[in-house]
């Protein structure tokens, strides 16, 4: 965008956040290093504890609460829990200044503009927002999906301005395409890593002092589950449970991993390879000779939470990751389709399963490790019984449930969730690295 319309809209345009936790203090903190005026507000009983945190050392204004906020601020940002849209939009929507723009960052879009066309008056403008990545990612070539759903020309040249100073990778959906696609870039692929932390946590045993779990992809496998676990409960469960597709292919997902593991239990081999050479071949048939792997087991093979020199990969049935591929299989998803709003997460998680299923080898070893060693029969049962359980707290809605699972979880890895933090953004920086060179 030419710098000369920035200068024009920083002089006459006000930026508003309501909500200054992670995500909102890092558009807050981008967009006013970036020269726009910004103002911002958390909840108010917050109000003194966020100057004293802010005012001193930061570029934007803390307000008082989200009307103030409103009646201020051209294009009015709502960076809050999911679970609360509804409450805090009907609370500040009314106070919004006329003319301006409302968007939010919440992960999932039905309810957000369920909630905006309930409130705001007629004359202001709509379009949302939301970056595929965490706050402690750096925003550069990541996607930013931005939805212009009722918007003059004007407002979205505004919004397309403001957020050129994050250099992601815009992409404009409708709020339906964003959903749809999310649900399986996010719901699911949490689904996954949430269903092992629990398994693990069943068994009682950290995967990383176990030999069991040694190699690249079993890295990949712990680093991501708990990065997962050492964020806030309320954004998986956000944008889970307010997702209706997400609760169609998180079954999906659960379903295909207590069959799947059902044919290993009662050894049928052939039907069990059947199946999943069916999968694979919808899944990543359409890929040529020529496709580079995203990942190897080799490049995260460092990445190890273990005290003892890696022993190298060891057999495993990896049950999540023949489900995943069910799961496409079965609701007729090509994930590659799904890179447009792909998270680091998602990258990974699709990388590793690309991996084991372009390696004949590996997805051989897979099919008998599931169906001759029992080594990995206990994990496999514990994952299914998490999947089946994720899978039925999203279904029923049931975010107090979903926060009692998650938090147990969490607890059992606190003393690792620090450094497996640290080690996880390396390893993630390391793959982002590698999938721009590919130009993914
Ligand atoms: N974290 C992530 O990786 C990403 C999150 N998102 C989405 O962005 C949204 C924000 O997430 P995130 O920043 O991580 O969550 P946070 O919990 O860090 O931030 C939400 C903030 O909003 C505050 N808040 C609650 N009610 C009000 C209110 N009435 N007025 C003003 N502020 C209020 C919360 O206060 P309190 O905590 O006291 O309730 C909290 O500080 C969520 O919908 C999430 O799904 C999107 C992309 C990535
Ligand atoms: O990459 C992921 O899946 C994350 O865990 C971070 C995240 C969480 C919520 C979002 O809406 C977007 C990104």
């Amino acid at each position: 965008m030419a710098d000369d319309i920035i200068n024009r809209l920083q002089k006459t345009k006000t930026i508003g956040i309501i909500g200054l936790g992670d995500m909102g203090l890092l558009y807050a903190r981008k967009f006013s290093a970036a020269g726009w005026r910004v103002i911002g507000c958390d909840r108010e009983d917050k109000y003194e504890s966020m100057l004293e945190k802010f005012a001193a050392n930061e570029q934007f204004e803390v307000l008082r609460n989200g009307h103030y906020v409103s009646r201020r601020a051209d294009y009015i940002i709502y960076s809050v829990e999911a679970e609360n849209i509804r409450k805090i939009v009907e609370t500040y929507g009314p106070s919004t200044k006329v003319g301006a723009i409302v968007g939010g960052q919440t992960s999932c879009k039905a309810p957000e503009i369920e909630a905006f066309e309930a409130v705001l008056p007629e004359d202001v403008d709509i379009i949302l927002l939301h970056s595929l990545h965490g706050p402690k990612v750096d925003t550069t070539g990541q996607p930013l999906v931005i939805i212009e759903h009722r918007a003059l020309e004007e407002n979205t040249t505004f919004v397309n301005a403001l957020v050129s100073c994050l250099m992601s990778k815009r992409v404009y959906l409708s709020a339906k395409e964003h959903d749809k696609i999310t649900a399986d870039t996010q719901a699911v692929t949490h689904a996954a890593f949430l269903s092992m932390g629990v398994a693990w946590k069943e068994i009682h045993q950290y995967p990383w002092e176990t030999p069991k779990w040694t190699g690249g992809i079993e890295n990949a496998k712990i680093n991501i589950s708990l990065r997962i676990y050492a964020n806030k409960w309320h954004v998986y469960a956000g944008l889970a449970i307010t997702n209706p597709s997400a609760k169609i292919q998180v079954l999906q997902y659960s379903k295909s991993t207590s069959e799947l593991f059902t044919l290993m239990i009662q050894g049928k081999k052939q039907e069990l390879k059947e199946r999943i050479m069916k999968a694979k071949d919808f899944v990543f048939g359409h890929l040529s000779d020529s496709h580079q792997l995203l990942l190897d087991d080799d490049i995260l093979e460092r990445f190890s939470l273990s005290k003892t020199p890696p022993g190298g990969r060891q057999p495993n049935s990896h049950l999540s990751l023949l489900a995943i591929v069910d799961s496409w299989s079965k609701l007729g998803i090509v994930p590659y389709d799904h890179m447009i709003c792909s998270t680091p997460l998602f990258r990974i998680f699709l990388g590793v399963t690309e991996y084991l299923f372009q390696s004949p080898d590996l997805l051989q070893e897979c099919i008998d490790v599931g169906i001759d060693d029992t080594a990995f029969r206990h994990d496999d049962l514990e994952f299914t019984i998490a999947a089946r359980n994720w899978a039925a707290i999203i279904e029923f809605g049931n975010f107090e449930l979903y926060k009692k699972e998650f938090e147990s979880a969490q607890e059992f890895f606190e003393p690792m969730l620090t450094e497996a933090n640290a080690i996880g953004n390396e390893m993630i920086k390391t793959i982002l690295q590698r999938v721009k060179e590919r130009g993914l």
